[in-house]
């Protein structure tokens, strides 16, 4: 289980300067769609050039023109792009080449996918990377979780990685653990805390410990 952060309220230099702070205990860090978005790939193109070493995740959240968005994504320097998993099966097929040819993976977000397991299914087997289930922000202000989706996506998924995100915190991090994501994200849990460092080292201390 490896843990992503990820930066979505930030401009290119506070990502960095969190980054700064909770290198050692994170696996792989995010530019989230709202930075990129404000910013652009320059975000990405930036993050990477600060820690070489990191792996980067572009959230794109990819819709359309798929090949082409990886390409772009890929040239600023991701190691990861997201696409979304509602997105045409062509867009998914063109995303995977894309990626494969540059040496990059794709994560698959499931943010309102109604029949979860029949799609994690299908993206398994167009090649994606990882399948990610997530609870975005406005499904976090109702109360929503995807503790049961990940479930649901485990008993499907053979050959891609499985991830969750959406308002994962120190508290509701035992819970995700038990269901062995190969990816837990983690946002406000990190960079909404006074000490982000103390945060993302118990979060990754409990991730070790499975
Ligand atoms: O993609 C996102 C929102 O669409 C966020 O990056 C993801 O939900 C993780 O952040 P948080 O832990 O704060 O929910």
């Amino acid at each position: 289980m490896k843990l992503q952060l990820a930066l979505d309220l930030v401009d290119i230099n506070g990502a960095i300067e969190v980054v700064k702070e909770v290198e050692n205990h994170v696996d792989v860090v995010e530019i989230g769609t709202p930075v990129v978005i404000n910013e652009g790939l320059k975000a990405v193109k930036e993050m990477k050039k600060a820690f070489p070493d990191m792996t980067v995740l572009a959230d794109l959240k990819i819709m359309d023109a798929a090949g082409y968005e990886v390409s772009q994504a890929s040239a600023s320097g991701a190691d990861i792009v997201t696409i979304l998993g509602a997105a045409e099966d062509e867009s998914i097929k063109g995303a995977v080449e894309e990626a494969k040819k540059q040496g990059k993976e794709i994560l698959a977000d499931m943010i309102a996918v109604q029949d979860i397991e029949a799609r994690a299914g299908e993206l398994d087997q167009l090649g994606v990377d990882y399948i990610c289930v997530h609870t975005g922000y406005d499904l976090q202000a109702v109360g929503k979780d995807s503790f049961a989706d990940l479930a649901a996506i485990k008993k499907v998924v053979k050959n891609a990685k499985t991830a969750i995100a959406g308002g994962i915190k120190l508290e509701t991090l035992p819970e995700v653990i038990s269901h062995n994501p190969d990816l837990i994200i983690v946002g406000g849990g990190i960079t909404g805390q006074e000490d982000k460092a103390s945060a993302a080292k118990q979060i990754k201390e409990l991730i070790t410990q499975g």
